[in-house]
């Protein structure tokens, strides 16, 4: 299975308009991948919270008409990143769009985990509630988004519902660069599974971006990791191995679930 992980440059003064039409033309492109990754939140920055009510769009919006398009254009499984969506009540999410070869929408993930603490995407944007995995024919996507890689048990959650490779897409700052490499290899050797994380290159909203997209593989190995412009990291994976890895090492089936809590002193 070969994947193509688009680590786009988002800076402030590229139009969203013009941004969208660039990266639709780049997904086009990758007629030789199996799947493409997109970040997160590629249209308007991750972090440019000003622009995420003005840049909002309905789920089947334009960047999702574009994608779906491209997707079928180049034949591909498209993870396209996340938009700015805005419900039909008006509330905000950061939605990651998934669609298949033929260009349908075969999944969408409102982000769980929303960033900012007590500002910025935690108070702008809703709370996605649902895990989602998606069935492709060599593996099974488990879909997450950028602060999301902090929490292992959602992680866990994917895998028991099925995941195999587990697919993020970020617009991780460069000054947590290092918690970025070492959690995505976390979550690949923890879950025995392959991590494909797609982060932004550039600088917006005066937040400098870590690119450095990766590719793990289940058990721990980096097999790609970009460097800090834009970039396409292209990887063959072997969708066996994670199988492999988890009967060779079975620690998965050594979970202790449903332990009684410590006795009281
Ligand atoms: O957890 C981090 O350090 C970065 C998270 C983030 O930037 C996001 O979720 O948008």
């Amino acid at each position: 299975m070969r994947a193509s992980l688009i680590q786009i440059d988002v800076n402030d003064d590229e139009s969203v308009e013009s941004r969208r039409q660039r990266v639709t033309a780049l997904v086009r492109e990758q007629t030789d991948a199996d799947l493409v990754v997109l970040p997160e939140l590629w249209t308007t920055g991750a972090f440019a919270y000003e622009r995420f009510a003005t840049e909002a769009e309905p789920l089947e919006g334009s960047t999702y008409e574009a994608m779906a398009k491209a997707a079928s254009d180049a034949g591909v499984w498209l993870h396209a990143g996340s938009i700015p969506e805005r419900d039909p009540e008006g509330s905000l999410y950061n939605t990651a769009l998934v669609f298949s070869p033929s260009g349908e929408l075969a999944a969408a993930y409102r982000k769980i985990h929303r960033f900012g603490f007590d500002q910025g995407e935690a108070v702008l944007m809703g709370a996605g509630r649902e895990l989602v995995t998606v069935r492709l024919p060599e593996t099974t996507l488990g879909v997450a988004t950028c602060y999301d890689l902090r929490f292992p048990e959602l992680f866990r959650g994917l895998v028991d519902a099925g995941a195999e490779t587990l697919v993020l897409s970020a617009g991780w700052p460069e000054r947590r660069r290092a918690h970025w490499t070492l959690l995505a290899q976390a979550r690949a050797v923890e879950n025995q599974a392959f991590v494909l994380a797609c982060g932004t290159a550039g600088t917006h909203a005066g937040v400098p971006q870590a690119g450095h997209s990766i590719v793990v593989d289940p058990w721990g190995e980096v097999l790609a990791e970009a460097g800090a412009d834009e970039e396409i990291l292209t990887v063959d994976l072997d969708p066996a191995k994670v199988a492999a890895t988890r009967e060779q090492f079975p620690a998965l089936k050594d979970r202790l679930l449903g332990l009684d809590p410590p006795p009281h002193r």
